[in-house]
């Protein structure tokens, strides 16, 4: 997580294409991470953090902070170690702070404690803290103890420390890969094993899911992580050429779909020398040859649909990822929209409910996402005497006018049943109607 090592370098993120996004990048100073739930705190952490030239980004909650370590390198994570009012225990903090260090053991996490946590500070420094503040704290004695962290975070001395075979080697940035899912942290902890490795990796689920994702990881901690992975799609013919003697991780997506005479030529061109992670819809359709060849591992990104709370969580980091592109506050989901969002069966995955996130926050006009927001598609479902659906080049702007319109003529013009039908407060269904002249 070293802020200029190039091997740190974020994949994109879900229908942004966003590469280690920095919108409030400070030429110097220390960019922070704050993990704290009291927002009096926050307001006075940064102001003393700003006039010391440093830049502070806050995260109230631990799925808050892990958001934005997917999407920023941070020097230091100042974390507090309870967030539930009344709870002294600290174990969240710990869970957090197990997870942090885990993703990336160099980073520099000075935690929070209450004034008689003595105890507490002692066990975050052995749980992998680099040191500890108390309440109340004199500013200037908190940022020296960042400075200091920052300072000595454990930089990795040598690449096979970094990304090579030695035990600890963990892949850099590997906290992108939000979800708090059994399967997901399964899948942590084997990138994590599996990643300095030299073994071919399968990496299979549905299209979206976050199969690159993983494959951007697997590299990102494998010994060639300094230099580009090679990326192709094997349908392609002409990528072919790109093979060649390829020494580093050489990304094949797509082995699955060729048929069987294909996939021997491919194997034949394989260079011994390269280390393979194959991108498949279904391994079942490869050659046994082809295979045993690619996938001393197989790894599997289950669909959203077996992993809700992940969707929950995903859907949150979309919304911050879209408000922070768009200029816009963060807008809350409403409970039908948190509902929809567990319920529904996204199609194109991860990718496709990052889109619908980013369309129902650019579309927000009453500072909430509801549910009729995320379903701009469902106007057939809404009436089926719908006389058109909507093409699929129709703006977003036409495509809700339609949803409207749909959702008033089945419901006899009746507002608030259509509100209802559309998971809409009868007041956002009127402000929509003006807008649509309506
Ligand atoms: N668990 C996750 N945490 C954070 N971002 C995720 C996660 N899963 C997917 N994404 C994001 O969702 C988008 C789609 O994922 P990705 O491109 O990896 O899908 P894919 O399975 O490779 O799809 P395809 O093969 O069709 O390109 C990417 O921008 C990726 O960063």
């Amino acid at each position: 997580m070293t802020k200029h090592d190039p091997a740190d370098s974020p994949p994109s993120v879900a229908g942004q294409g966003v590469r280690d996004r920095t919108p409030h990048d400070v030429s110097s100073g220390h960019r922070i991470l704050l993990v704290d739930d009291n927002r009096q705190i926050a307001q006075a952490v940064t102001l003393a953090f700003d006039c010391a030239g440093h830049r502070v980004d806050t995260a109230v909650a631990p799925q808050e902070a892990f958001s934005h370590l997917a999407q920023y390198r941070y020097d230091a994570i100042l974390l507090d170690l309870n967030f539930t009012q009344g709870q002294t225990s600290g174990e969240e903090g710990f869970a957090c702070l197990a997870r942090i260090v885990a993703d990336d053991p160099t980073a520099a996490v000075v935690v929070i404690t209450a004034h008689s946590g003595i105890r507490i500070a002692v066990a975050a420094m052995q749980a992998g803290a680099s040191d500890f503040v108390m309440k109340p704290w004199r500013n200037a004695d908190l940022i020296a103890r960042v400075d200091a962290a920052v300072g000595k975070r454990r930089r990795p001395s040598s690449p096979s420390l970094a990304f090579g075979s030695a035990a600890t080697a963990t892949p850099a940035g590997l906290h992108r890969l939000l979800g708090d899912s059994p399967a997901v942290a399964g899948l942590r902890d084997l990138i994590r094993r599996v990643a300095p490795s030299a073994a071919g990796v399968i990496v299979s689920g549905p299209s979206g899911s976050g199969r690159s994702l993983v494959a951007a990881l697997l590299h990102a901690g494998s010994p060639h992580a300094d230099a580009d992975a090679i990326t192709i799609d094997v349908r392609d013919p002409l990528a072919w050429e790109k093979i060649g003697g390829t020494a580093g991780t050489l990304i094949l997506r797509h082995p699955d779909r060729l048929d069987e005479v294909q996939q021997a030529r491919l194997l034949d061109r394989l260079p011994a020398t390269a280390r393979t992670v194959a991108i498949v819809d279904d391994p079942a359709m490869m050659t046994p040859r082809l295979r045993a060849r690619l996938g001393t591992v197989d790894l599997t990104m289950p669909p959203l649909s077996a992993r809700h709370a992940d969707a929950l969580l995903l859907a949150r980091h979309f919304a911050g990822l879209a408000a922070a592109r768009h200029g816009r506050p963060v807008p809350p989901f409403t409970a039908s929209a948190e509902a929809l969002i567990l319920a529904r069966h996204w199609p194109d995955e991860v990718r496709g409910l990052a889109q619908a996130i980013e369309r129902a926050v650019l579309l927000d006009d009453d500072g909430v996402i509801d549910a009729a927001a995320l379903t701009p598609r469902l106007v057939d479902a809404v009436s089926p005497v719908t006389t058109a659906t909507p093409p699929l080049d129709v703006s977003l702007e036409q495509s809700e006018r339609v949803m409207i319109e749909a959702a008033l003529r089945h419901h006899h013009h009746n507002v608030s049943h259509a509100a209802a039908s559309l998971g809409l407060s009868r007041q956002a269904l009127y402000r929509r109607m003006t807008r649509h002249g309506l």
